[in-house]
């Protein structure tokens, strides 16, 4: 068996501290850019919308490793963070974005698991989050990026979303094995329930988008091979709704941010149509001790843990375990 062993909380507390006081210290900030590729790229999305959606002076954009160095970006530059991860640390693609990020004077900070890696040589910050067996909900890397980024607002323009982030965060290693018990026996049904199925879609919209665009391409298509596309539920009635059937499966979600409507105009439409929609409603999550300023970004932190126990019973019911691969990591591409 493989021991992960995982930063202690003491040490990446430091390390957060110690990026969030080089960004405070920039003489000019302008920009915050976000980048990784894959499931990595997938925790960036509700950053990039709670940079969005809160600052009044900041410009914001996340993008996948690869096209983030191809656009070659001007604006990249010593007025700008760009924030990397990767759980291996090697994936060149962000290796690269890190380099090209530093090369063009940004002030780079990276998320990963793996200390010494090549991007933790590459970006001048690590922040090296937990992971596996003992790991804190508190430590995973969704928990510490919302929490340096929630600092950088505040830093920056005087906002007060640290102290509540803070807090919500601090709750998750209670929050989340309620939540895991009380999906585990809808999870196990649907698991059982699909276990044949060979397409299942997501959708979801704002700050819970990240959740199902990584359900979708690393659970489903990466881990399970089975195809599937994350649909963005403002997108829905623009193309997508024509392929709802009574036996398209779809993974809907609805979140508590300021986009919930776009989310539950998508499932009303959904649900009315096809038979094999499951909701997940993060009001059902027991979020209501957190902030009411922060019930909405937090909410994503939950899908995954959700989303994950989902697939956790997918995989088991279809014999497939989630860590085999056919082409990832045992060839060249
Ligand atoms: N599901 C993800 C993939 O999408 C990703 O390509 C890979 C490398 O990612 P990272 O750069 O985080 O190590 O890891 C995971 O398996």
């Amino acid at each position: 068996m493989t021991v992960t062993v995982s930063t202690e909380s003491s040490v990446i507390d430091q390390q957060l501290a110690e990026a969030r006081a080089a960004i405070a210290a920039l003489p000019t900030l302008e920009r915050v850019f976000f980048t990784a590729c894959g499931g990595s790229y997938a925790v960036m999305m509700p950053n990039e919308y709670f940079v969005s959606s809160r600052s009044t002076s900041l410009e914001t954009a996340a993008f996948n490793a690869a096209e983030f160095t191809a656009r070659a970006s001007r604006r990249v530059n010593s007025q700008s963070v760009v924030i990397l991860c990767s759980h291996s640390g090697t994936t060149p693609e962000t290796v690269e974005a890190a380099r090209h990020a530093r090369a063009a004077g940004a002030l780079t900070v990276a998320f990963t698991h793996e200390l010494g890696s090549p991007l933790a040589e590459a970006a001048e910050y690590v922040i090296a989050y937990q992971h596996g067996e003992g790991k804190s909900e508190a430590y995973v890397a969704p928990s510490l990026m919302l929490r340096l980024v929630a600092g950088l607002l505040d830093d920056h323009e005087g906002s007060t979303h640290g102290a509540a982030v803070d807090a919500a965060v601090a709750s998750l290693p209670s929050v989340v094995p309620a939540v895991k018990a009380k999906y585990a026996d809808a999870a196990d049904a649907w698991g059982f329930s699909y276990r044949r199925e060979e397409l299942i879609y997501t959708m979801a919209s704002g700050s819970n988008y990240g959740p199902a665009y990584s359900f979708a391409i690393c659970l489903l298509q990466e881990m399970q091979w089975v195809h599937s596309a994350a649909i963005h539920a403002g997108e829905y009635f623009h193309g997508p709704f024509e392929i709802t059937d009574v036996d398209v499966p779809f993974i809907a979600l609805l979140g508590l941010d300021e986009t919930r409507a776009i989310e539950e105009r998508a499932v009303k439409f959904l649900t009315a149509h096809s038979e094999r929609t499951l909701v997940i409603d993060a009001k059902d999550f027991g979020l209501d001790h957190l902030d009411e300023s922060v019930r909405g970004i937090a909410a994503h932190l939950i899908f995954g843990v959700v989303l994950r126990t989902f697939a956790d019973a997918l995989a088991d019911h279809r014999g497939h375990p989630l860590s085999v691969r056919r082409y990832m990591w045992r060839m060249d591409y």
